[in-house]
C-alpha cells in the first residue's frame, strides 16, 4: 500500500510519463510564474498527449526566463498582455492573486483564448456574474472558461457523491461538515493569501473547497448563515484577511452544513487528523424507508477522507444503520453495515467510458476534461459551469456579510 502511494506521488506529481504530443495539442500559456502551476498544469501536461505548456509570462521578464528554464517552457513573454497577443497560444492558465482573476480572465477571453481559471473564480459575486455572463462566452465557437475546482474531477469525489445521492438507500441530506487545515508556517507571512486588497482570506482560499463540497452535497444553495467565526491575527498588515473561518449554514429545506478552513492551524491541527488522519467531508442523511416496507429503514452516513489530494490516499466510508420497527412503532432490531471504498480510476460499470490511471492527480483529471470540452467530447461528464461558479461566489459573499467582514473588493476593469 505504501509503495503504491509512493508510485502515485512520483508519477502524478514528480515525474509523470512523457506523452507523445498530438499535432493538434492545445498550446497553453501561463500568466504568472506561480507556485501552483507545476502541480496544477506543468506536470499533468507532461503526461497528456493533447497539451503542451508552450509559454510563460511574468511581471518581471528575468523571473519568467528562470521559470521557463526550470520547467522547460519554450517561449517567454515579457508581459501577460504579450502572451495574450501570441497567436500560437490556444489557452491560458490563470494562477494570479484572486483580485486579478476577473480582469485577466476577461482579457484572455477577449483574445479568444480558452481559460483555466484558478479558484476562487473572482473576488466576489458581482465580478463572477459579469465574467460568466459575458457575451464573449456566448456563441458556437466561444472559448471555454473553467473555474479550476480540480478535486471535483477525480473519481473518488464522484463516487462519494454517488453514495450521498443514491436514492435507493440515502434519505435527504440532514447535515454536512467539511474541513480543511494547513499547519501554521506553511504559508509565509508575505503571502498573497493574507492580503485583503488581493482578495485573500481563508474563505477565499482553502475555505472555498469545503463550501463547494457543501453546495454539491446539498444540491441547493445555503440561504441562511447561522453563525460565522473568524480569526484575524496578523497585526503587521494594515488590512489583513482572515486566517481561519468556520461557518454554519441552513438551506430552505432545513438541511444544515458546517465548514472549517484554517490556513495557520496550531493546536487543532493534530486533532483535525483523527484515525489515519486526513481532512474530511462527512454527510449525515435522514432515515429512509426501504422499498415498500413501512417498518424497515436505513440511515446513511458517508465520509470521504482527503478528497482534495485523493491520488495520494483517500477513503470513502459508507455506514448504513438499518432499523426494523414493530407495527406499533417500537424498534425491533437495528444493525450497522460499513463499507470502505476507494476510486483512483473510473469504475468500468460507471459507464463514463473515460480513461484514467491510478496515479492521475485531480489536476490531470481536470485537465483531461478541459481538453475534452475544447474538443467537443463528452468526457466524464464532470464540469463546473458558470452558474455554479457564480453561486459559489454568492455563498462566499453571504458568509463575509454575516461575519461583518468586507466582501472582497471589486475590480474596476471593464471590457
Ligand atoms: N488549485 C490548487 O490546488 C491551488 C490553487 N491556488 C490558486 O492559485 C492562485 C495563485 O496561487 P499561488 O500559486 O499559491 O500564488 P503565487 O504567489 O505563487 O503566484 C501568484 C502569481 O501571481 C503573480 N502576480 C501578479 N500580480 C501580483 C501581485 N500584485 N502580487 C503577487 N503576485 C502577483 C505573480 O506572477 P509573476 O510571476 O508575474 O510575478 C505570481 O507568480 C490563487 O488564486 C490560489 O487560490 C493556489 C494553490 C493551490
Ligand atoms: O489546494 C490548496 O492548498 C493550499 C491552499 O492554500 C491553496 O490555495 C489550495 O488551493
Amino acid at each position: 500500500m505504501a509503495f503504491a502511494a509512493l508510485y502515485r506521488i512520483y508519477a502524478g506529481f514528480i515525474n509523470p510519463p512523457q506523452a507523445k504530443k498530438e499535432n493538434d495539442a492545445i498550446r497553453f500559456g501561463l500568466l504568472g510564474a506561480s507556485n501552483i502551476a507545476p502541480f496544477a498544469l506543468i506536470k499533468p501536461a507532461q503526461a497528456h498527449s493533447e497539451v503542451i505548456v508552450a509559454a510563460v509570462a511574468a511581471r518581471d521578464r528575468s523571473r519568467a526566463e528562470a521559470y521557463a528554464k526550470k520547467h522547460d517552457i519554450p517561449i517567454v513573454h515579457a508581459s501577460y498582455e504579450d502572451l495574450l497577443n501570441d497567436p500560437t497560444i490556444d489557452a491560458v492558465y490563470i494562477a494570479l492573486p484572486n483580485s486579478l482573476h476577473f480582469e485577466w480572465a476577461l482579457r484572455a477571453l477577449n483574445a479568444r483564448k480558452h481559460v483555466l481559471l484558478e479558484k476562487p473564480s473572482c473576488s466576489n459575486a458581482e465580478e463572477a456574474k459579469k465574467l460568466f455572463n459575458h457575451p464573449l462566452l456566448k456563441g458556437p465557437n466561444a472559448p471555454v472558461l473553467l473555474e479550476a475546482f480540480h478535486y471535483r474531477f477525480h473519481p473518488a469525489w464522484q463516487m462519494f457523491l454517488s453514495f450521498v445521492h443514491d436514492e435507493s438507500m440515502a434519505g435527504p441530506v440532514k447535515h454536512v461538515s467539511a474541513e480543511q487545515y494547513l499547519p501554521k508556517g506553511v504559508i509565509p507571512n508575505d503571502d498573497i493569501r493574507w492580503r485583503y486588497d488581493l482578495s485573500g482570506g481563508a474563505l477565499m482560499d482553502f475555505g472555498t473547497y469545503p463550501l463547494s463540497c457543501l453546495r454539491q452535497i446539498l444540491r441547493e444553495e445555503p440561504t441562511e448563515v447561522l453563525q460565522v467565526k473568524e480569526r484575524v491575527d496578523l497585526p503587521s498588515e494594515s488590512q489583513p484577511a482572515e486566517q481561519a473561518i468556520t461557518a454554519t449554514y441552513k438551506t430552505e429545506s432545513g438541511a444544515t452544513g458546517h465548514i472549517v478552513a484554517d490556513l495557520a492551524t496550531t493546536s487543532s491541527w493534530m486533532k483535525a487528523l483523527p484515525g489515519f488522519g486526513w481532512p474530511k467531508c462527512q454527510v449525515e442523511l435522514e432515515e429512509k424507508q426501504i422499498g415498500d416496507d413501512k417498518n424497515r429503514t436505513v440511515q446513511r452516513k458517508v465520509t470521504i477522507w482527503n478528497h482534495i489530494v485523493p491520488s495520494l490516499y483517500h477513503r470513502i466510508d459508507v455506514e448504513n444503520t438499518h432499523k426494523i420497527y414493530r407495527d406499533d412503532g417500537d424498534l425491533l432490531k437495528t444493525w450497522k453495515e460499513s463499507q470502505f471504498l476507494k476510486a483512483y480510476t473510473w469504475a468500468p460499470e460507471d459507464g463514463r467510458g473515460v480513461t484514467g490511471q491510478t496515479w492521475w492527480s485531480t489536476y490531470l483529471y481536470q485537465l483531461n476534461e478541459f481538453v475534452n470540452k475544447i474538443k467537443g467530447r463528452d468526457g466524464s461528464g464532470v464540469w463546473v459551469d458558470g452558474e455554479d461558479s457564480i453561486k459559489q461566489m454568492d455563498a462566499i459573499d453571504l458568509t463575509y456579510l454575516k461575519a461583518g467582514l468586507k466582501v472582497r473588493p471589486t475590480s474596476t476593469f471593464e471590457l
